[in-house]
């Protein structure tokens, strides 16, 4: 299988007016070519400190990251400016849990899609833009495609708005999309529909998915295998139905050990 994300005994480092926190412990992680991997974990466990040293995001403390990350090959930590603004959008996409925080409240959808296609794509055009929006929003399950993209983000449902987000974290067609609890805003409803869009991307256009969630359904229904996160360690990495049903570590066996529908289901 072609590795899309390697992730080798990185340590990520918070400093803070207080001193010192190791908030990510020598983590490993490799994920596949069109894999579905979940990293679950109870708050403050380390999850978003882990995508975001990933991604390379800015974090709102001072951090640093050890240890390696391969993107597709390309050593993240390494990558600096133009090389990693390229990176995010082609090579890899990233979906928060607030698709508002994503969006700019003041300017169309048109323009959003326009503007990220620009900073990628040097020769594209408003008339093009306008069409790739087009058939990202309809790969995503849009249907009044025109409407959302000469309208603002405000007019969007949360479904819709996420949905749209999706579409411009895909429509470039990265290696991996990591996603941040995307559902926790959404009501129950939604929430599936936004997995099933996930997992129907992946099937499609082979994204690999890290997704981040509190629930133990998405591990089990979407996931090929998951990381459980404590204390900034990854204390078990396996396939799902392992997690499930062979928990090694007493903490997993905690999480999941109450969920005899679930277990019964994977
Ligand atoms: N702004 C911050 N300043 C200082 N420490 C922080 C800050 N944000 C997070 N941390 C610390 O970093 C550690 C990891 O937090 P992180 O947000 O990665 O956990 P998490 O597993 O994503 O939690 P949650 O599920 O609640 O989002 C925790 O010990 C947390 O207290």
């Amino acid at each position: 299988m072609t590795m899309v994300l390697s992730v080798e005994d990185m340590t990520v480092t918070y400093r803070t007016r207080r001193g010192s926190n190791v908030v990510v412990d020598n983590m490993n992680l490799e994920i596949g070519d069109a894999e579905f991997v979940g990293l679950v974990g109870e708050s403050g466990s380390g999850k978003s400190a882990a995508i975001h040293a990933i991604a390379r995001l800015p974090r709102p403390v001072e951090s640093t990251v050890a240890g390696q990350i391969h993107l597709s090959g390309v050593d993240m930590l390494a990558a600096r400016g133009e090389q990693l603004r390229q990176l995010r959008g082609t090579t890899l996409g990233f979906v928060g849990q607030n698709p508002f925080g994503s969006l700019h409240p003041t300017l169309r959808i048109s323009r959003q899609f326009h503007n990220v296609l620009r900073a990628h794509r040097k020769t594209s055009s408003k008339s093009e833009s306008f069409r790739l929006a087009k058939e990202a929003l309809d790969s995503v399950g849009i249907v009044a495609v025109d409407k959302v993209l000469n309208g603002y983000a405000h007019q969007l449902s949360g479904g819709m708005a996420q949905r749209v987000v999706i579409a411009m974290a895909t429509m470039l067609g990265p290696k991996l999309l990591i996603a941040d609890e995307p559902t926790t805003a959404l009501d129950p409803t939604v929430q599936v529909q936004i997995l099933d869009l996930l997992a129907r991307l992946r099937d499609e256009m082979h994204t690999s998915v890290l997704i981040v969630t509190h629930d133990l359904g998405v591990i089990a229904n979407y996931c090929d295998h998951a990381l459980v996160m404590k204390s900034g360690s990854v204390v078990e990495q396996s396939s799902v139905s392992t997690l499930f049903t062979d928990p090694t570590h007493q903490y997993t066996r905690e999480l999941f050990a109450d969920d005899f529908e679930l277990r019964e289901s994977v």
